[in-house]
């Protein structure tokens, strides 16, 4: 209890100055430091050339300091807490570290590591080519200051892209910009379809900062299940007439996104509407999605830029237009999310909110990943920031190789709901099962709008009960050695979910520095993607051989053995035994004899011949 006594906004400072040891880290770079090619990874604290670091140091004193356990004395938790607590005042942000139990030999050790991620990010977001493979700048960072871009043409295109989303979300809500055939005579809904990064960050923020009665509310459809997809249309019922239907993809040839907007497109069709009249695209210029855009000529199109990647794009017009159509003051955002950039530039460690989450991720997960991040916002409207940060982190950091081709297979797992309601679900196992997380537990310290907060028993609120939970869980946790982060922030509002995005995505940046990856790549969901084509292609030929045989006179079953050689695939038995399966579930093909339970039984065929197919 103590601990939080001095966490309201207006007192000052926890940190007694004459307590605050500052490391003496990050004086300033060395020339040692500058480039990636005098790895920093082979310098010392001193500077002396000592062995690999990825392999000895940091790990050896990592374990080495885990093996003394976690401090349990309650006087030095308590000065550890001071000492390393993370305040941004403007912010009314906090961050406490001293559960995560790294020493400060570790954080020395962790110095030349450090010295390299600064110098990284520095170049990063000077211009430099941060995704070597595919050649590209990363620049969402200058996305809320502008004034950062490295090139004025850059710095244009923000501000003119930014006007523009601001200008399009008011004319939609003043109903200037207005549906062709809806009753109420303006926009009340807004259908988002995309994936991924295209679809996360509007979801989380939507879910976090949406007023009430929004001036339209949005849905999702985020994926290519025809079900899912059914039921955001149906429940839109006759309003589909007054939604803006926003189609999110930076390549824009997103299988799932184009299968989404086709399906939509076909709802428009058979409800007499225009999709046209209702259509808007973000995506990147000439892309499959912005050219079909343009030439039907949809309501608008804002642009996605090629240094921005999807799971950053929050603060693009992928999450600006959304958020500000439904009335979320995305300049606040942005304002939130530039003061958290700010802070987290600082070369000390103790002053950079992103580099302490950095050196705790290190430390708690071996610098390999060992351990899960386990995210536990203690409030409903965060529910979504940990699937955000399942993307944020895994699709970053889950890389098989390091910059320097060596095959490493990184990553931080990230799971996570929300509190209290995570304690009567998986929280038994995180107290006494399998050691293998640690916890970031996030904190909003207001509960209720002011006056509006009432004792359901003297002297405690509804909200006392969420606190104390908290506090609660992380404490039970501690005391069976599980180590946590504290994320505290005063209310969920525009500036600090603006701030929290940042955040992570510095974090990620710097962690990916230290151990030495490109966290702005994701070449492995390529290889799933290829997989499914083939699928698709092998279902192609399956068809095509079930239609032959279905359009013999009489009609030719085939048992799963004669589609495999028909389609000259017999070593894909299984993959056409799931094709057959699926299909079968769907009434696409009829099952003559046998049942899917015992494979080999099986004989199909297809219950209409199609005999254009069959002559093409
Ligand atoms: O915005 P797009 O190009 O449709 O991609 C959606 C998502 O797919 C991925 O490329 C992964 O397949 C993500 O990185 C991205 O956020």
């Amino acid at each position: 209890m103590a601990a939080l006594s001095g966490l309201c906004s207006s007192s000052p400072s926890l940190k007694p100055k004459h307590d605050r040891v500052v490391i003496p880290l990050f004086r300033k770079y060395s020339l040692a430091f500058r480039t990636r090619s005098n790895s920093c990874s082979k310098l010392s604290v001193s500077g002396e050339v000592s062995a690999d670091l990825s392999k000895t140091n940091s790990v050896g004193v990592l374990k080495k300091a885990k093996q003394g356990g976690l401090e349990k004395d309650p006087k030095a938790l308590w000065r550890r807490y001071v000492d390393w607590l993370y305040q941004h005042k403007e912010l009314g942000l906090y961050l406490d570290v001293s559960r995560i139990g790294f020493s400060d030999e570790f954080v020395a050790e962790m110095e030349p590591r450090f010295h390299a991620a600064f110098q990284a990010i520095e170049d990063l977001e000077k211009g430099a080519i941060a995704n070597p493979d595919e050649g590209r700048m990363v620049g969402h960072y200058w996305l809320r200051n502008a004034k950062l871009a490295p090139k004025p043409f850059l710095q244009v295109q923000i501000e003119k892209t930014l006007d523009a989303i601001c200008k399009f979300a008011d004319d939609v809500i003043s109903g200037k910009i207005k549906p062709p055939s809806s009753p109420e005579g303006r926009f009340t809904q807004i259908l988002s379809v995309g994936i991924g990064g295209s679809a996360l960050g509007p979801q989380f923020v939507a879910e976090a900062l949406a007023p009430d009665n929004p001036p339209l509310k949005i849905r999702f459809i985020d994926n290519t299940d025809p079900g899912g997809i059914d039921h955001q249309i149906a429940q839109l019922g006759p309003e589909l007439a007054s939604t803006l239907v926003i189609v999110i993809s930076k390549s824009g040839g997103t299988p799932e996104t184009r299968n989404g907007l086709l399906e939509v497109q076909k709802a428009f069709r058979e409800a007499g509407l225009d999709f046209s009249k209702q259509g808007v695209a973000i995506t990147q210029e000439n892309s499959l999605l912005d050219n079909t855009a343009r030439i039907e000529g949809w309501v608008a199109r804002f642009p996605m830029f090629d240094w921005v990647g999807g799971r950053t794009s929050e603060m693009s017009a992928v999450g600006l237009l959304p958020a500000a159509l439904q009335g979320i003051d995305i300049r606040e955002m942005l304002v939130g999310a530039s003061m958290m950039d700010n802070a987290t530039r600082s070369s000390v460690l103790k002053d950079n909110p992103a580099a302490l989450l950095a050196l705790c991720w290190y430390w708690a997960c071996d610098g390999v990943g060992s351990k899960d991040m386990v995210i536990l916002p203690y409030k409903d409207s965060l529910l979504l920031f940990s699937r955000y940060l399942q993307q944020l982190v895994m699709e970053s950091l889950g890389k098989e190789f390091d910059l320097d081709g060596n095959r490493v297979n990184q990553g931080i797992s990230v799971y996570g709901n929300k509190g209290s309601t995570d304690q009567h679900a998986y929280i038994q196992q995180l107290r006494e099962g399998v050691h293998n997380f640690f916890v970031t537990f996030i904190e909003v310290l207001r509960d209720r709008p002011p006056g509006h907060d009432w004792e359901l028993e003297p002297g405690v609120t509804c909200g006392d009960y969420l606190f104390g939970m908290l506090q609660g869980t992380r404490s039970a946790l501690y005391a069976n050695d599980r180590e946590s982060v504290t994320v505290t922030v005063q209310e969920v509002t525009p500036r600090s979910v603006g701030a929290l995005v940042a955040l992570y995505e510095r974090a990620v940046g710097l962690y990916a520095s230290l151990v030495n990856i490109n966290a702005y790549h994701q070449p492995g969901v390529e290889a799933g993607k290829k997989a499914a084509g083939e699928v698709l292609a092998l279902q192609k030929r399956v068809l095509a051989v079930l239609n032959e045989a279905s359009c013999k006179d009489p009609v030719e079953p085939l048992t799963l053995e004669e589609v495999a050689e028909r389609c000259h695939a017999p070593e894909d038995i299984e993959m056409i035994y799931k094709i057959i399966e699926h299909m079968a579930a769907n009434d696409r093909a009829l099952i003559a004899e046998g049942d899917c339970g015992s494979p080999n039984s099986l004989k199909v065929f297809l219950g209409e011949c199609n005999l254009d197919e069959l002559y093409a």
